[in-house]
C-alpha cells in the first residue's frame, strides 16, 4: 500500500483512536533528513499495530510526532477525533489528550525514588483526571504478573522484564485510548520478551485502546499485532494484515526485511504464528476479526 494511502484496517475503518494524515518530519541539520515523509495510517480501538523497518527508518520520529512532541513539517493527527497540537504550539498535557508511551529502557522510565505503588497511582490519577475508570495499583501489578503485595517496593528491587510490566502498569491504569511503545522489548532479556509484548497485547485489548508497537523484533511482531505497517526511509512501503503480509509480500523491502528473521529451528525458516490455543494462553480476550 502506497504511504499516502491510509494504512490499515478492519477495526480501524469502524473506530479509528489515532487518524495520521500526511505526516512529515524534517530534521535542519547539516545534513538535512526527512525523517518522516508523508505518512497517513488509522489505528481502531482494540487494534494492535505494529510498525517495523532498520534502524533509521523514521520509526521513532513518526511515534514522537504522533505524541505531539516531535515538530511536524506538516500533517495532522488525531487522537478520538480531537488533534494532537505539533510541538511549539500551547497545547493540553500529553496524558490528557488519552495517549501513553512505554518506552525502551525502563530502568529510565521509572522514578528510582518512589514506590511501584506510587508510580501506577501517578497513572491512575491522569484516568480520574478525565473521569475514566480505572482500579488500584496492587491491582494493576496483578494485572501485568507481578505481586500485588509488592506496591512499596522501589523499582532496584525488580528485573528489567518486572520493570517494564510496571511501566506497563502505570500506561494502562491512565486508561489510555492509545498506546504507543517505542522498542518496548529490545532492552529485555530475550526469555521475558514474547511474554512482555503479549502481555501488553492482552491487556490493551481488553481495555479497548489502541495499540501503536515499534519493534525491530519481527518474529515477536508477527505473534502479536493484528496488522503491520513496515517503514522505509520516512514512507510507509507496505502495510496490511500481519498474517497477509508475512505470506504474501509484495514490496521488495518487505520480502528482505522478511527474510531477515530471525530462525530459531536453524533451518531459514520464519517462526510459525501463534496458534489460537496459544494466544488463548495469553489471556487474550479481543483478537479483532480481520476482514
Ligand atoms: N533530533 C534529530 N536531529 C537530526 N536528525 C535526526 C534526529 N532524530 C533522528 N534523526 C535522523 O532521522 C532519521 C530517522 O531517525 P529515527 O530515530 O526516527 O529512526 P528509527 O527508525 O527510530 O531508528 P532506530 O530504530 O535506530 O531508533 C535518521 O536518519 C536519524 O539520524
Amino acid at each position: 500500500m502506497a504511504s499516502d494511502d491510509p494504512a490499515p484496517t478492519a477495526a480501524a475503518e469502524t473506530a479509528p483512536v489515532l487518524v495520521v494524515d500526511g505526516l512529515v518530519v524534517r530534521y535542519p541539520g547539516p545534513p538535512p533528513v526527512v525523517a518522516v515523509d508523508g505518512v497517513s495510517l488509522r489505528i481502531g480501538a482494540g487494534e494492535v499495530v505494529a510498525l517495523v523497518g532498520e534502524s533509521g527508518c523514521g520509526k521513532s520520529s513518526l511515534a514522537r510526532a504522533v505524541m505531539g512532541v516531535e515538530r511536524r513539517a506538516s500533517g495532522t493527527v488525531e487522537v478520538d477525533g480531537a488533534p494532537v497540537a505539533p510541538l511549539g504550539l500551547r497545547r493540553r498535557p500529553l496524558a490528557q489528550t488519552g495517549v501513553q508511551m512505554v518506552f525502551q529502557d525502563p530502568s529510565t522510565s521509572l522514578n528510582p525514588r518512589r514506590s511501584l505503588g506510587a508510580q501506577i497511582d501517578d497513572g491512575a490519577a491522569v484516568a480520574r483526571a478525565r473521569g475514566s475508570a480505572t482500579a488500584e495499583p496492587a491491582v494493576w501489578l496483578e494485572r501485568v504478573g507481578l505481586d500485588p503485595a509488592w506496591t512499596s517496593r522501589h523499582p532496584h528491587q525488580l528485573s528489567g522484564g518486572q520493570k517494564q510490566r510496571v511501566a506497563i502498569a502505570r500506561a494502562l491504569a491512565a486508561a489510555p485510548r492509545l498506546l504507543v511503545a517505542d522498542e518496548p522489548i529490545s532492552a529485555l532479556d530475550a526469555s521475558t520478551q514474547t511474554a512482555v509484548a503479549a502481555l501488553m497485547r492482552s491487556l490493551t485489548t481488553a481495555v479497548g485502546a489502541a495499540l501503536l508497537f515499534i519493534s525491530h523484533d519481527l518474529s515477536v511482531v508477527r505473534r502479536i499485532a493484528d496488522s503491520t505497517l513496515v517503514m522505509h526511509a520516512g514512507r510507509i512501503v507496505e502495510s496490511g494484515p500481519t498474517e497477509l503480509l508475512w505470506d504474501d509480500p509484495q514490496h521488495p523491502y518487505t520480502r528482505s526485511l522478511l527474510g531477515a528473521v530471525p530462525v530459531p529451528d536453524g533451518a531459514g525458516r520464519i517462526p510459525a504464528a501463534p496458534t489460537e490455543a496459544e494466544r488463548a494462553t495469553w489471556g487474550d480476550p479481543a483478537v479483532p476479526e480481520r476482514a
